[in-house]
């Protein structure tokens, strides 16, 4: 067994990780980052790139059936490729995860450990069975994988999660997707518009991240019109019959009925990568979901020299997130114990459905009731958005009723990775409805809509 000295040790290469490495290296530490997957990130190998690559060839194939309302015709029928559309798929995040793994190529070797890392106190770490460190301080990110319920275990080899969706080197016939979350409803309408047949199933009712009942209501109904979507299923059976899946369930209809399905998706939620760590030796306080006790300005587990960033703190599982976060770990681990407050930036999050799902600043149901107003606008008769037949959609803004602050807003609609920046920096910027209301609008455009729910914002704070 090696023996390490070190000052910073940073348990896992992901975005989050990598961060921290840096920070602590700038800082002019002496750091190592230890990986025990493969190199390359969660977002680029499995998750927001190879994602967004599989949404956009799904997005050209509804566009490409839907050209006939403005007068132009394509003949013949849209045909799918699915060995084409996944090749490019992968071809592409392999390209995204080789940006990655150059960046990881060029950390000198000896600050690299490639092993499962485990804790035998606050600060000495043990990589599999080839090296103790024994660190000044620790930075765990170790990210989040996700979770199978038990339930789904007698579905076998038809079982998968989002990671193998990536490595198809052709589409699938028929899918079910469990869970209507965020991967759930990117996924299972990107199949769905790639020809393969899908059947997305709930358990609680949930739509995306969405909190807000009238919004979550809009975008179950519109989801509905194009996929067979349930947030509420009754499963009856599941089983695993040789080389398809089997499934019996309560429709909407209130039918039972059996179907047969290539691969079952789990996308049910994800867990943070906390369990097998050691963490029972650090004597560090746990949560109920076994992370360390935190603080979310500057990731520091108590008042210990060990540091959480990224989805492993199930904080704000997301990509920007985690870089912050990373960079804000690392630094405070090469600085303590003197720790400073991290750059927390107003919170943005954007489903790549279409409509598009987006939330900014307080979530719906993180407002006191009767403090706050709500603006609302429907997209379905706005101006630019009729332009382009992509008028589905419904916005509500929440503003505070004392000071007319903007708070957050959810919705779906059109354009709504784009409007959701202009509404974070604006919150970012602490601007009231009547400030935002100031600033220009084109025409025509889709921020038209959200002036309109702006107005209707300013017209209840006004009464
Ligand atoms: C399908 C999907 C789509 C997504 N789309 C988006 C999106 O569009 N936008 C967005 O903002 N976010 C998206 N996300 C979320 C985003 O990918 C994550 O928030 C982000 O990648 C988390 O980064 P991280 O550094 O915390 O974890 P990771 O990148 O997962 O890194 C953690 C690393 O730690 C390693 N590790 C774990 N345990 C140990 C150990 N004990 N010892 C050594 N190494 C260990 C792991 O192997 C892994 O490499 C998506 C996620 C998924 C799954
Ligand atoms: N565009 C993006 O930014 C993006 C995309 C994908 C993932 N992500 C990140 O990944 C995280 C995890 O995504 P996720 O979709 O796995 O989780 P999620 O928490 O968003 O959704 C899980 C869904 O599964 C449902 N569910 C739970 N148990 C179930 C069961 N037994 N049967 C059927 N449904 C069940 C839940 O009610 C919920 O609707 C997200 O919260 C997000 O942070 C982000």
């Amino acid at each position: 067994m090696n023996t390490l000295h070190i000052d910073v040790a940073v348990i896992g290469a992901g975005t989050a990780g990598l961060a921290a490495y840096r920070a602590a290296k700038a800082a002019g530490r002496s750091a190592v980052i230890i990986e025990s997957g493969p190199y390359g990130t969660t977002c680029a190998r499995v998750g927001c790139m190879p994602s967004k690559l599989l949404i956009a060839a799904a997005e050209a194939a509804h566009e490409a059936r839907h050209t006939a309302p403005f007068g132009v015709q394509v003949t013949g029928d849209v045909v799918i490729d699915g060995e084409a559309v996944m090749a490019r798929v992968r071809s592409e995040r392999d390209r995204f995860v080789g940006f990655v793994v150059r960046g990881v190529d060029s950390i000198p070797a000896g600050d690299k450990l490639l092993g499962h890392a485990r804790f035998i106190d606050n600060t000495t770490l043990q990589v599999d069975d080839h090296t103790v460190i024994k660190a000044g301080r620790v930075v765990i990110a170790t990210g989040s994988s996700p979770v199978i319920p038990d339930a789904f275990k007698p579905l076998g080899d038809r079982l998968i999660i989002n990671d193998d969706v990536f490595n198809w080197h052709t589409l699938p016939r028929r899918v079910a997707v469990f869970g209507p979350g965020v991967i759930g409803l990117e996924l299972g309408q990107a199949l769905s518009r790639l020809g393969v047949h899908v059947r997305v199933f709930g358990a609680r009712g949930g739509v995306g991240p969405l909190s807000d009942p009238a919004i979550r209501d809009y975008a179950r109904t519109a989801f509905q019109q194009e996929f067979y979507l349930d947030p509420h299923a009754t499963i009856e059976r599941l089983s695993n019959n040789g080389d398809e899946a089997l499934i019996r369930y309560v429709n909407l209809a209130g039918e039972s009925v059996t179907e047969h399905f290539d691969y079952v998706l789990v996308a049910t939620g994800r867990a943070p990568n906390v369990q097998h760590l050691g963490l029972e030796n650090t004597g560090l306080p746990l949560d109920e979901r076994g992370v360390p006790l935190f603080d979310r300005d500057t990731l520091q587990c108590g008042n210990s020299p060990v540091f959480i960033a990224g989805d492993a703190n199930n904080y704000l599982p997301l990509l920007h997130e985690a870089a912050d976060e990373g960079k804000t770990a690392g630094s405070n681990a090469a600085s303590y114990p003197d720790v400073q407050p991290g750059l927390r930036r107003a919170t943005i999050a954007v489903v790549f459905s279409d409509p598009q799902i987006a939330m900014v600043g307080k979530r719906f149901a993180d407002l006191a009731p009767g403090s706050f107003v709500t603006g609302e606008v429907s997209f379905e008769d706005q101006g630019r958005s009729r332009v382009m037949l992509k008028n589905r959609g419904l916005m509500h803004v929440y503003a505070d009723k004392q000071t007319g602050a903007f708070l957050g807003a959810e919705w779906l609609g059109p354009r709504a990775e784009n409007i959701a920046h202009t509404l974070a920096w604006s919150l970012q910027m602490g601007l009231t409805i009547n400030e935002m209301l100031d600033m220009p609008f084109y025409h025509p455009v889709v921020e038209e809509g959200l002036r309109t729910a702006l107005r209707d914002a300013a017209a209840k704070l006004a009464q």
